[in-house]
């Protein structure tokens, strides 16, 4: 069943078009990587599905509703939760009162004036789930690179979206961080839908299913990992030019 689908997507700034004519059908489960060299509109199409970014034209349809027009915080009730290449994340609360607070916009007044001294049940699951129980209570700012990073999903996950647009989960981590991450998204893909922007090519050949690469503002393939890389036309984009064959 399809979940999001975006017809005939274009934004333009001025007299420069960000996005021109964009396609895309993502289905219930699906973890899509999303790829593109810098400035292929990658940011601008996750900004245009979450409100941030007003469409020039086209339509953008989420569990049957159409998103256009709508503002951020209703696309988030919608159920599309992202992150930011900068982080969201309050350093001087703990792990918990972070996930708390991500979590509040669904709570009634009344709950939110009777703070909780313990998480509910659905929370310390979240945390147990990104490997974040043994910090409960640490302080955010204490956190490694990669535990900030898991935070900050968890911190998603308690907005209980059904789509996540995650903006380079993997910048800046270690190689155990990303194998960290890699599984954790598969393992969050068995019940979200997920698209991931992505520079990292071991990270993409590792954990990718299907691949869409984005170039000036166009769909320029989508496919399986083997297919995309193949693709002469991608390795061109991110090398500048088609790669000889081997000679004999
Ligand atoms: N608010 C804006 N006003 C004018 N131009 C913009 C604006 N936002 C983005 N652009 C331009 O749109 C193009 C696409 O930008 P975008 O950030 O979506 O690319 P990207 O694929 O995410 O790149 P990167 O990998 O470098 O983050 C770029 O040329 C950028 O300069």
């Amino acid at each position: 069943m399809s979940l999001l689908h975006i017809h005939g997507l274009t934004v333009t700034f001025g007299d420069f078009t960000a996005l021109d004519h964009i396609d895309l059908t993502l289905t219930e489960g699906e973890l899509r990587f999303l790829i593109g060299p810098n400035g292929a509109g990658k940011t601008t199409l996750i900004d245009a599905i979450t409100g941030r970014t007003r469409p020039t034209s086209g339509t953008i349809t989420f569990n049957n509703q159409t998103l256009n027009g709508k503002a951020e915080h209703r696309i988030v009730r919608a159920g599309i939760g992202r992150t930011f290449q900068t982080s969201v994340v309050f350093d001087e609360l703990t792990v918990a009162d972070n996930v708390d607070l991500a979590a509040s916009h669904r709570l009634h007044p009344w709950q939110l004036l009777r703070r909780r001294r313990t998480l509910p049940p659905a929370l310390t699951h979240i945390l147990d789930r990104v490997g974040l129980t043994a910090h409960t209570h640490t302080k955010a700012a204490t956190l490694s690179h990669g535990q900030r990073q898991w935070l900050e999903i968890a911190m998603l996950l308690a907005q209980q979206p059904r789509l996540l647009l995650l903006d380079e989960p993997v910048a800046g981590m270690n190689t155990q961080e990303r194998t960290r991450t890699g599984d954790l998204l598969t393992e969050i893909a068995t019940d979200h839908t997920i698209i991931v922007i992505e520079h990292d090519m071991d990270f993409l050949r590792r954990y990718a299913r299907q691949v869409t690469v984005l170039h000036e503002g166009r769909i320029l393939t989508h496919g399986d990992v083997h297919t995309v890389q193949n693709d002469p036309r991608v390795q061109e984009v991110y090398l500048g030019h088609t790669p000889q064959k081997a000679t004999p």
